[in-house]
């Protein structure tokens, strides 16, 4: 039956494409269910549906195709059974990961006429764009944090890509920070979430002698060295269950650690000094009220009663992991982390407070979910040109693009229509010359890395040296002064079937360069090395400065902290560095140390 508002909206012959198109919904939670029922009804005709969860009780609130009874099913296969009953689509579930290439390899994606990104990671979102720019194929990315959100008509070779801008990655702190000299709350919930309960109860590790700590001060990394062994061994005493020995774990992390900071004068030159909490006593008080900011009697308190509940769920459980739905771990990183605040005299905070920072929660909203897939599958009546009587137009001037801004909302308009931009010459994905290597299976097993480089060397022009980069795990594989994989197998060094392999030019030459160049593997036949015939070209070194930063605004993505912070964040990548080939910068990013606040 065709559907009369869809036929007047687009014409005959596009709804008869519409019905013809075959298009992927990637993620089935908040957006991916609302999204879904509007490309059902508005007649999609095959739509894939892939989701690698399951079905959890908080979702219910805003992902309306689940059910109580559907808790612990997959998402994908139940949202299409859910809207089966009203669909004229047909549709297609798959309950994986999309970056499983054995499962989804570039062929498999091939078969789309448009993808849509639902997803709630930067992870996912960058392999389906990258999907997207080998395939050129349209992609419309979309997320929402709370009530702001934003829909993102990505066009390959047209408009710019999801990495043509960065991104606010989650929040990272230098380790000195955490552990000595914390100067915010947030500090100290990462402190006491990331080191203090997982070196407690859920770790066993002691420190690994190369750890880089974001510090030169030869006598604070000795004492944090000296500090994580000591709490090795703290654990031990946590593991030997007996209570009494809660007062010397306190003593040691509220007294005596913070003495050892203080001996290092060093520190506290422009800061304020710390007051190790002396002349502690424990007692009854426990204050069950979640949302006000206790005493720091009450704080200490809740600590002894959380440390107790966990030592005694160390007897049968392993190791115990934060979670900040399960109470005992939240009341101890939210009393410790107040504790610390308090020894450094920093403001304390709820317990409710701290589980919104220390789950990394932003609450999402079902409106805003449902106005961005709205506008979500509205763009993609326009990117597939479908619409009747629409301008023939280059896709930077169409109005594609929205933002939903309550967070910080300009002109009282809500929703905002910004201009897509065309590709950024220095994205680091869509500005690189790129094509699918078909290898056969004879092949992926004996051929030796060497064989292959030597291959790419000599079809693209490089005239010295290049490195090569598996950028799929960020393995190094081979550069000027690493050769010892070259001898092996392609098979021995994991390149493989969705592999994709990064070559960059690493001439020593004041002229120019050749650009570097991304291959994805693909299985089939024929036999031997046929390489893409593409145009990799020669570019001039940039001039290198080193504190450039990247001005452009990061958008930040549903999911993740963004914390108001000045710390310059080391992971951060500058899109516009042209110092250092793209195989050492992510080698370089590798090796920082920080802590992640997850
Ligand atoms: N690599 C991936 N492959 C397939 N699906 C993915 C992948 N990464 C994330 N997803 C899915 O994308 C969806 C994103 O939906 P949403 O942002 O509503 O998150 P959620 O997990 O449902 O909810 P919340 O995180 O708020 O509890 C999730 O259902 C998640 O399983
Ligand atoms: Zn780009």
């Amino acid at each position: 039956m065709a559907n009369a508002s869809a036929v007047r909206l687009l014409g005959q012959e596009n709804y008869e494409r519409l019905r013809s198109s075959r298009v992927l919904l990637v993620g089935a939670g908040g957006i991916g269910c609302e999204l879904l029922k509007n490309l059902v009804l508005m007649g999609f005709g095959e739509i894939h549906i892939v989701d690698l969860d399951i079905i959890d009780l908080s979702n219910l609130n805003r992902q309306f195709l689940f059910r109580q009874r559907d808790i612990k099913q997959a998402k994908a296969t139940t949202a299409a059974r859910a809207i089966e009953h009203v669909s004229n689509s047909k549709l297609v579930a798959h309950q994986a990961n999309i970056m499983d290439v054995n499962q989804f390899p570039l062929a498999w994606f091939s078969q789309f006429s448009i993808f849509f990104n639902a997803l709630d990671n930067l992870e996912a979102r960058r392999y389906v764009n990258q999907m997207a720019q080998y395939l050129r194929k349209p992609l419309l990315e979309s997320g929402t944090a709370g009530f702001d959100g934003y829909i993102q008509p990505i066009i390959p070779g047209a408009t710019e890509c999801f990495d043509c801008t960065t991104k606010e990655t989650p929040k990272t702190f230098p380790v000195c920070t955490i552990r000595s000299t914390p100067s915010q709350p947030i500090h100290c919930i990462v402190w006491a979430k990331n080191f203090l309960f997982s070196q407690l109860f859920a770790s066993s590790g002691s420190m690994s002698a190369d750890e880089d700590l974001g510090t030169d001060n030869v006598e604070e990394i000795e004492r944090i060295r000296q500090e994580t062994n000591e709490l090795h061994e703290l654990q031990e005493l946590i593991r030997s269950g007996d209570k009494t020995r809660i007062r010397d774990v306190f003593e040691k992390v509220f007294v005596k650690d913070i003495e050892k900071l203080l001996a290092i004068e060093e520190l506290w030159k422009a800061r304020e000094k710390p007051t190790p909490l002396y002349n502690f006593k424990f007692d009854e008080k426990i204050n069950k009220n979640l949302n006000t900011v206790w005493t720091i009697q009450e704080q200490v308190n809740a600590f002894v009663l959380a440390t107790e509940k966990l030592m005694q769920r160390l007897s049968s459980e392993k190791q115990i992991e934060f979670d900040k739905d399960d109470p005992d771990t939240l009341l101890f990183v939210a009393a410790a982390a107040n504790i610390r605040a308090s020894v450094f005299k920093l403001p304390l905070k709820s317990v409710f407070d701290i589980k919104q920072i220390a789950g990394g929660i932003i609450p999402a909203i079902a409106t805003t979910n449902a106005i961005i897939a709205g506008l979500s599958s509205l763009a993609s009546l326009r990117v597939l040109n479908l619409l009747k009587n629409q301008p023939k137009a280059n896709p930077t001037e169409l109005n594609m693009a929205f933002t939903a801004k309550a967070s910080n909302m300009s002109n009282n308009r809500y929703l905002s229509n910004p201009q897509l931009g065309p590709p950024n010459p220095r994205c680091p994905v869509c500005s690189i010359a790129r094509g699918v290597l078909t290898l056969s299976q004879n092949d992926l097993d004996t051929m030796r890395l060497s064989e292959l480089v030597g291959a790419v060397q000599e079809k693209y022009s490089y005239s010295g040296e290049v490195s090569v980069l598996d950028k799929s795990t960020q393995r190094l594989l081979a550069d000027f002064d690493f050769e010892d994989l070259l001898n092996k197998t392609l098979a021995e060094v994991k390149v493989a079937r969705g592999t994709i392999l990064l070559i960059s030019d690493e001439q020593d030459s004041e002229e120019s360069i050749r650009a570097p160049v991304e291959l994805y593997i693909e299985q089939g036949e024929p036999e031997g090395i046929n390489l893409p015939d593409i145009e990799v070209p020669l570019i001039k070194p940039a001039v290198v400065e080193p504190d450039e930063t990247n001005s452009e605004e990061g958008v930040s993505m549903p999911g993740e902290i963004i914390l108001d912070e000045d710390d310059k964040n080391p992971k951060k990548r500058h899109l516009d560095d042209a110092s250092e080939t793209p195989a050492k910068k992510a080698l370089k990013t590798e090796e920082e140390h920080v802590v992640i606040l997850d």
